[in-house]
């Protein structure tokens, strides 16, 4: 975001005043929407220029008729916010930022938490430190802030890198600020997504300040883009009431065209599906159907030859062959036209162990999950390839990457702390595969291609909303989602972000009472609703992600 705004300051285009005054009046707005009425509003502003937003809405505010109470700092080190201090002067007076004064103001409608935003770099203390812990709740009234406060940017104490509160124990604490309403500029940072982010910031509404030229390269003076926010936020799951971009109508039409358009069932991939022992079939068969449902034009489960009896049943698409061992399995992949593989899923550990080999030496596509990711923790990253994707949920990757693990459980001292987005990017650069870290904030990280030091391209897909998504069998099925897409030839990174946002889709689609079993069948009505090139007219529902999050102009 700093690199993006320098942009545009060095073009000459826009000052930093000008971002001041277009954030500042982007909240204002966003207050009165929500507020139709104007009544009363204490503005709380800190030191940079979070606090110079922080004056610019409380002047806003005032000339609509707000009666505006502005607590503020001594210091004012940078020129914008101090200029829009001044602005301020000339309106209201500006009371001591303290716990006292904020007990005065018991009265006001609305909160404005201008503290701080993405530059905070070290835990907040002494008296501001009160003053957010009694906002928070735990010694105070939290549900009384929480319902009138409104972030500018994000709740003040979250790192904006990894959404962690700093100085605080990772997971949810009684102190954490949690807010009604988020505005912040631009983009969403990695903050508002991962961790505590989604659950403290509330609503969150992305204020367009114009800044899209920079963001994308097209103002900058060499056409580069300074730095690559598709890293962090894949554009197709945003919800702002446009046409989805070109390019995710191409991909939407790509996903639809296996039932819409003549061909071999070749064209679209055979797929296979590893099994375990007698009793153990269920999580394979799930994840086989969902490879069929992705459109994969083949998909074989291969249980061993004595547990063959259990997949007789329907699904009658699904082919059955028996894969006694490694030796079978390395014949059977001599079959060119097996486009991808998935091991793991109640596999067992040691028929993981035993069959992976044979899948890694056959350079094949593959996605291991479940006991294929036990055996690999046993056995190390040796024979890993980069068209080999890891779907660990947090135990698992704790298992894999014990170091890491342990990092991301650190209490983070200071701004930008270790994210899950780091954490997942060293793995993918560690073990040389995609990994897909599991959870409400999915972490998808490729590995760097060329230089070893370099951080590999990364997705964070945030899914707070779906909570009955975490039911037995899910995992499964999303090893069959990636899988099938693999099989139909998508790469590792693509396969694996694209299989989440479709595997969210299919559980949101279906809500609450969702089993696994559910997942294949409602992954069919999601793809039904794609916006495509050929639709009449896009369909917002179907762009509906996470949280919503919309897209807001007003310059
Ligand atoms: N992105 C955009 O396009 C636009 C962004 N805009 C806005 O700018 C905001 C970022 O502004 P910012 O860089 O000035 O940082 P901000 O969060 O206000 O605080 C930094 C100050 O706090 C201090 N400080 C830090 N930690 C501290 C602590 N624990 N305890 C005490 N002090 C601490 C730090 O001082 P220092 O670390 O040097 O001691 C510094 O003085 C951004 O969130 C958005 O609202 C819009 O105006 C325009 C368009
Ligand atoms: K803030």
């Amino acid at each position: 975001m700093r690199a993006i705004e320098a942009a545009a300051i060095d073009s000459g285009t826009v000052s930093g005043l000008d971002l001041m005054e277009r954030a500042g009046a982007a909240v204002a707005g966003q207050i009165r929407l929500r507020w139709p009425r104007a009544g009363t509003a204490t503005v709380l502003c800190g030191p940079g220029n979070n606090g110079g937003d922080g004056f610019v809405i409380a002047g806003h505010l005032a000339r609509a008729g707000w009666r505006v109470r502005v607590l503020g700092m001594d210091s004012t080190p940078g020129a914008d916010a101090a200029e829009m201090k001044r602005r301020w002067r000339e309106i209201g007076p500006i009371l001591p930022l303290s716990l006292s004064d904020l007990h005065r103001a018991r009265d006001s409608d609305v909160f404005v938490d201008a503290i701080f935003g993405t530059g905070l770099t070290r835990p907040v203390q002494g008296e501001i430190d009160a003053l957010l812990r009694h906002m928070g709740g735990s010694d105070g009234d939290g549900a009384f802030y929480r319902s009138r406060l409104v972030a500018v940017d994000c709740p003040s104490g979250l790192c904006m890198d990894s959404g962690a509160f700093l100085g605080r124990p990772r997971g949810p604490h009684p102190d954490d600020l949690r807010v009604a309403l988020t505005v912040a500029f631009d983009s969403p940072k990695p903050g508002h997504l991962l961790e505590r982010g989604p659950d403290c910031c509330g609503r969150l509404v992305i204020a367009d300040i114009g800044l899209h030229p920079w963001r994308t390269g097209i103002g900058t003076k060499d056409g580069r883009r300074p730095a690559d926010l598709s890293a962090i936020w894949p554009e197709f799951d945003i919800e702002d009431g446009r046409r989805p971009p070109d390019a995710t109508r191409d991909r939407n039409a790509w996903l639809t065209k296996r039932h819409s358009v003549e061909g071999h069932k070749f064209h679209h991939g055979h797929a296979l599906i590893l099994a375990g022992g007698l009793g153990q079939g269920g999580a394979a068969r799930l994840a086989a159907r969902a490879a069929l449902r992705i459109g994969a034009g083949l998909v074989t489960i291969c249980p061993p030859k004595s547990a063959l009896i259990e997949h007789l049943g329907p699904p009658d698409a699904l082919m059955r062959r028996p894969v006694e061992d490694a030796n079978a399995l390395a014949d059977l992949l001599q079959d060119r036209r097996i486009g991808a593989v998935g091991l793991g899923p109640g596999c067992g550990v040691d028929r993981a162990g035993d069959l992976l080999p044979a899948v890694l030496d056959s350079g094949r596509p593959c996605v291991l999950d479940a006991d294929a990711l036990t055996a690999l923790a046993a056995r190390g990253f040796k024979g890993l390839h980069g068209n080999c994707v890891l779907t660990p949920h947090a135990g698992e990757f704790a298992r894999l990457f014990p170091d890491l693990a342990r990092q991301l459980e650190t209490v983070p001292q200071s701004g930008p702390a270790w994210s899950r987005l780091d954490a997942v990017r060293a793995a993918a650069a560690r073990s040389g595969a995609t990994v897909l870290l599991k959870g409400a904030d999915t972490v998808i990280a490729r590995p760097p291609r060329d230089e070893p030091d370099a951080q590999g391209q990364a997705v964070i897909h945030s899914a707070t909303d779906i909570p009955w998504l975490a039911t037995a069998g899910a995992g499964d099925v999303l090893t069959g989602i990636i899988a099938g897409l693999l099989a139909r030839g998508l790469p590792p990174c693509d396969a694996a972000s694209i299989g989440v946002l479709m595997h969210a889709r299919a559980a949101r689609r279906f809500g609450p009472g969702l089993t696994a079993d559910d997942l294949p069948q409602s992954l069919a009505a999601v793809l039904r609703d794609l916006p495509r090139r050929d639709s009449p007219r896009t369909r917002p529902a179907a762009l509906l992600e996470a949280r919503p999050l919309r897209v807001w102009r007003n310059w």
